[in-house]
């Protein structure tokens, strides 16, 4: 497994991250896990998630990553337990990625970086009627994140790679339908860690309960490779490959990271 010692990732920052620290931030994300560090909190409950994939409308390329919208106007796909207190309805999902194998994952684990890592994207549906309004609170989001690591092919991420080279530039988008995100959740989803962060792009708001599965998936190297065709950029602009796409990791500040395993 590549240690991040061995790859010291330039400080240069795409300014797509945004400031590499949000001045007065004390909850930012992406963090390290160290697993040592982490609490087991027997209090934690199973993770219930619910999706309907006949909710899927679209898959877009928004310039940071490549995004699959859910209708998140009814409680179709929620998410609940857990951490969480309230009701979550999935809004959208996307990935991180780097141009190689070598790294690409916004968490880490003791250090260890994976190829790219999913984020799952739900608001809070009890409090707020908006996902632009729950982005700014501190109950506002819940974000279960999954590991990729390079091994056999996911026969269920095919047709979702089938529809990348469609929205190769910025701002392109292309119809997605029934498309199952459960599909992309590991065996076991009762064994996550689980702490108070934020938004990894702009607006890097402090509303989200992150929750990231131990358990990784795996998709094969030419799956990923799809990944790196896509373009930061628009069709005028000079090519740049959306790869890298990972913010730098933060400081914990004293966060307590909690386990639901032992
Ligand atoms: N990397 S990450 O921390 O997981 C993350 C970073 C930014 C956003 C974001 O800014 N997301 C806007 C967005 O997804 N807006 C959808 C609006 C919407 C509502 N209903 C359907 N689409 C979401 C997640
Ligand atoms: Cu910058
Ligand atoms: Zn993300």
């Amino acid at each position: 497994t590549a240690c991040s010692s061995k790859y010291v990732l330039s400080q240069m920052h795409p300014m797509w991250q945004g400031p590499l620290v949000v001045p007065g931030g004390d909850r930012q994300s992406p963090i390290d896990i160290a697993v040592r560090k982490t609490v087991f909190d027997s209090e934690l409950k199973p993770l219930v998630a619910t999706y309907d994939p006949q909710t899927c409308q679209q898959i877009w390329n928004n310039g940071y990553s490549f995004l699959v919208e859910y209708d998140d106007t009814t409680d179709k796909n929620t998410l609940k337990g857990g951490p969480l207190q309230d009701k979550f309805r999935l809004c959208q999902f996307h990935f991180h990625w780097g141009e190689s194998n070598d790294w690409g994952s916004e968490h880490t684990v003791d250090r260890r970086l994976f190829p790219a890592e999913l984020h799952l994207v739900h608001w809070n549906s009890d409090r707020y009627t908006l996902f632009e309004e729950a982005v700014m609170e501190e109950n506002g989001l819940a974000v279960i994140g999954v590991f990729l690591k390079v091994g056999k092919r996911h026969e269920g991420l095919q047709k979702l790679v089938d529809a990348l080279p469609a929205i190769r530039h910025k701002d392109s988008i292309v119809e997605f339908n029934r498309f199952d995100p459960g599909c992309l959740l590991p065996a076991n989803i009762n064994d996550y860690w689980t702490y108070h962060g934020s938004l990894t792009t702009p607006p890097l708001t402090e509303s989200v309960s992150w929750i990231i599965m131990k358990q990784h998936i795996e998709v094969s190297h030419d799956q990923l490779a799809v990944f790196r065709s896509l373009l930061f950029t628009s069709a005028e602009e000079v090519q740049k490959s959306m790869v890298n796409n990972f913010r730098v990791q933060q400081p914990i500040r004293g966060r307590t990271v909690r386990s639901s395993f032992t």
